[in-house]
């Protein structure tokens, strides 16, 4: 069966913080969207339009208000480790920022086993990691050392190989280039493309890199205060935009030649 994970009608609130916002702040309005293994789907919208709210329904690490998120047809409740454990087996996370998700006291070697006990997954984890390291394309004899001890682009591969480690279908990263300078940002959305293409991993490409999302993603949705605006096609989509708010994305991307500033 092709892994297939899926929002239905999703809507999610945060509490209101202040007495005169008992409604709170409705995040997400009715999203429907689906991932399969073996396709990349771009994310993207302002800043604040909900994109990570989305990616942490995803992961039922927040509980939802209506609808529902659901993997291969099985609904997904937010709950303790035990209850989601089947779930992390085939979904798992890209942080945006490695540095600040690794833990820096452990060493590469305890970071990749770390998924492997969380996730009570039995077999030859000496194989499996070196197989994840491959995959990423670092050298397993880097496994002693600690996130300090490695450059950006270093951490961002642990990063990606730890949330390999179990064997998903589907990856849900969350900006995981940003930050990065360009070569790395390079090697890193190659990695990912190699996933997708060659692997037949599903990927939800969470990015402000609107060249990044084309590069990667067949598809893309666009979101704007919580609702989806506009989906489709991605480079069709980025050559024909209807909505606004895809057009101010698309024109937020510095052109080559472009000067700022006085003349
Ligand atoms: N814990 C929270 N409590 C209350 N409101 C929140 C919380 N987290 C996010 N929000 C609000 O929900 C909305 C969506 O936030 P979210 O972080 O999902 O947006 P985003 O598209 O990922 O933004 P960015 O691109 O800046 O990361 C924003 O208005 C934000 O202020």
């Amino acid at each position: 069966m092709t892994a297939r994970l899926r929002a239905l009608d999703l809507v999610h609130g945060y509490p209101g913080r202040w007495p005169r916002s008992r409604q709170g702040h409705r995040a997400l309005r009715g999203i429907n969207l689906g991932i399969e293994a073996g396709q990349a789907v771009g994310l993207v919208g302002s800043s604040g339009s909900g994109k990570s709210t989305l990616v942490r329904c995803l992961l039922a690490l927040e509980k939802v208000d209506s609808g529902s998120v659901q993997f291969n047809d099985n609904p997904l409740v937010p709950g303790p480790v035990s209850s989601l454990r089947w779930y992390r087996r085939f979904v798992q996370y890209v942080p945006q920022n490695p540095a600040g998700s690794l833990d820096p006291r452990m060493s590469v070697q305890q970071l990749m086993l770390e998924p492997l006990r969380q996730l009570r997954i039995q077999g030859e984890h000496r194989q499996m990691i070196h197989r994840a390291l491959e995959r990423v394309e670092l050298d397993p004899g880097l496994l002693g050392r600690k996130p300090a001890e490695l450059s950006g682009g270093q951490n961002q591969r642990v990063a990606i190989a730890r949330a390999l480690v179990p064997g998903p279908s589907i990856l849900l990263a969350d900006e995981p280039v940003s930050g990065l300078d360009l070569p790395l940002r390079d090697a890193v959305l190659g990695l990912l493309e190699k996933l997708v293409r060659q692997d037949g991993m599903g990927l939800l490409f969470v990015s402000h890199d609107l060249s990044a999302v084309s590069r990667l993603c067949s598809r893309t949705v666009v979101l704007e205060s919580g609702r989806i605006v506009e989906e489709g096609d991605t480079l069709d989509m980025f050559h024909t935009a209807r909505h606004p708010a895809t057009r101010e994305l698309l024109a937020a991307i510095p052109q080559l030649g472009t000067r700022t500033g006085a003349a």
